[in-house]
């Protein structure tokens, strides 16, 4: 790949630096919040190198969300994720995966996926030190000073197989992004060398993630019933990526996230996460935090699964909120189907009584599409990116969460007033059918798209380009016109390559 043959990129921020230092003894605040270079040094250095080279007290207002995106102050305050609503009352699922078997696990399996689209899993088959050697490196990565870091991001930095720096949305939050599989995207020259044994651990971890994601795939088709390779089949070639995630301790926890709301758009995901707590999933139009298990992996429900199951099962919205005390650290295991793979509702879940929700479409063009909007509407709803394919469904609850802003816009005119420029809303997704597609999606979009009362009405806002789509202009020329040629597998080929 023409990428992993290019020299590593070396520092080329070090006058930013120095302008950093210089305005550091000026007024730090002040400074900080209105310096150009921010989003720049976000996007390439991230939130931890961002608070050990000035000195922060409050947070600035890149990071600021909007109110209508951020947590409770209360729950804020309380500084503790145990204080979020309701978290004594409900908890995600757990399974035991060694204790439950035959009907017993499948009514587990079924109801974790359809009531919630969230689960821990024990008992997993994955030996502890393993993942303990993983959880370690990870942080242990994180604690490194920034050019060994930065020795890790690939050339085309976000779009690239590796890339390390700061979250995208202007979240606040630092990651480290890794391709595993198929091996044909991925750059193991650009994975870290240090601490000693990343890549051997790394390496290790990632085949028992990938082993114990058709396990569960397995679980899920057959609890569905599909037949068991149902949905292991549907995903092809698999797309394995790695994101390990580093929440440093923010000073006011209030006004920021660690990851804004959103679904996960491929088929499943495993994430472990360490013992300080911050995942927080969206049930009953309340946020629930999901408490850490000793030795357990979050299995979530992604896009892709709640399409095959024709909407049987969700793939719920999701966030992460941060806290002043402590830094978190958390990896996640993301198993997509290959981009050449063609998805639609499982054709034994669909008859007259249940019609597809969704059309058929090739994974590229989802893909695309999702990386092309904002990573979700707001935290009020569940509007998301699939929201908009969907065919039989109505959007009142997209109308419900329009007014819903009418209200809160007061509220950020109130915050300007207190000097908090907030960052932009995220908005809506546009349909699927709104961007280029290859032929084969656009032929069956066109088949069975819905009327037009169906679609979200016009004054939904569409597109706020994101610091993920900002990437895209900086993309080799190659990869812009491969994705305009309408030849199918030369297109996923390469979308797979440069697609986060
Ligand atoms: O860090 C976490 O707990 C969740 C991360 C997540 O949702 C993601 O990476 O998509
Ligand atoms: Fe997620």
């Amino acid at each position: 790949m023409a990428a992993m043959t290019m020299s590593r990129p070396s520092d080329r921020f070090s006058s930013e630096i120095s302008r950093f230092r210089e305005l550091r003894g000026v007024k730090d605040q002040e400074s900080l919040t209105t310096f150009a270079e921010l989003p720049r040094f976000h996007e390439t250095k991230g939130v931890k190198e961002m608070l050990e080279s000035f000195q922060v007290r409050d947070v600035p207002s890149y990071y600021v969300k909007p109110v209508s995106e951020r947590q409770p102050a209360a729950a804020a305050a309380a500084e503790s994720t145990s204080t979020a609503v309701k978290a004594l009352e409900q908890e995600i699922p757990c399974i035991d995966l060694e204790a439950l078997s035959g009907e017993e696990l499948r009514r587990a399996i079924t109801s974790a996926c359809r009531d919630w689209g969230f689960f821990q899993v024990v008992n997993h088959g994955i030996a502890r030190p393993l993942v303990e050697r993983m959880a370690t490196a990870s942080s242990e990565f994180f604690a490194q000073p920034l050019e060994e870091k930065l020795k890790c991001s690939t050339p085309a930095k976000v779009a690239g197989p590796v890339h390390f720096g700061g979250g995208g949305n202007r979240d606040w939050r630092d990651v480290l992004k890794l391709n595993c599989a198929p091996a044909s995207i991925v750059a193991k020259d650009y994975w870290p060398q240090s601490p000693p044994g990343f890549r051997d651990t790394l390496e290790d971890y990632v085949a028992q993630q990938q082993a114990l994601a058709v396990r569960l795939l397995k679980l899920i088709s057959e609890s569905l019933d599909l037949e068991t390779n149902f949905l292991v089949e549907a995903c092809g070639d698999p797309k394995v990526v790695v994101a390990i995630n580093h929440y440093p301790p923010c000073p006011d926890p209030s006004l920021t996230m660690g990851i804004r709301a959103h679904s996960d758009p491929n088929t499943i995901t495993m994430l472990m996460q360490d013992e300080v707590g911050g995942l927080q999933v969206f049930k009953d139009d309340e946020w629930i935090d999901v408490r850490p298990l000793p030795n357990a992996f979050v299995v979530n429900v992604g896009d892709q699964l709640q399409i095959l199951s024709n909407g049987k099962y969700s793939s719920c919205l999701h966030r992460v909120v941060n806290n002043s005390r402590q830094a978190r650290t958390s990896m996640a295991t993301f198993f997509s189907p290959s981009h050449a793979s063609i998805i639609a509702p499982a054709p034994g879940l669909v008859d007259e009584l249940n019609p597809a929700i969704y059309p058929k479409f090739v994974y590229a063009d989802y893909i695309k599409a999702f990386y092309t909007q904002t990573l979700a509407p707001n935290n009020n709803n569940k509007s998301s990116f699939l929201a908009g394919i969907e065919l039989h469904r109505n959007y009142n609850s997209i109308i419900k969460r329009n007014n819903h802003n009418e209200e809160l816009e007061e509220e950020e005119e109130e915050e300007k007033k207190r000097g908090y420029a907030s960052q932009p809303a995220a908005t809506t997704r546009a349909p699927l059918g709104e961007f280029e597609l290859t032929q084969e999606t656009r032929k069956s979009y066109a088949t069975i798209t819905p009327p037009s009362t169906q679609h979200p009405p016009s004054h939904i806002p569409t597109t706020t380009r994101t610091s993920e789509c900002e990437y895209s202009k900086t993309r080799p020329a190659e990869l812009r016109e491969i994705q305009s040629s309408s030849s199918l597998t030369e297109r996923a080929e390469h979308t797979m390559r440069w697609t986060p």
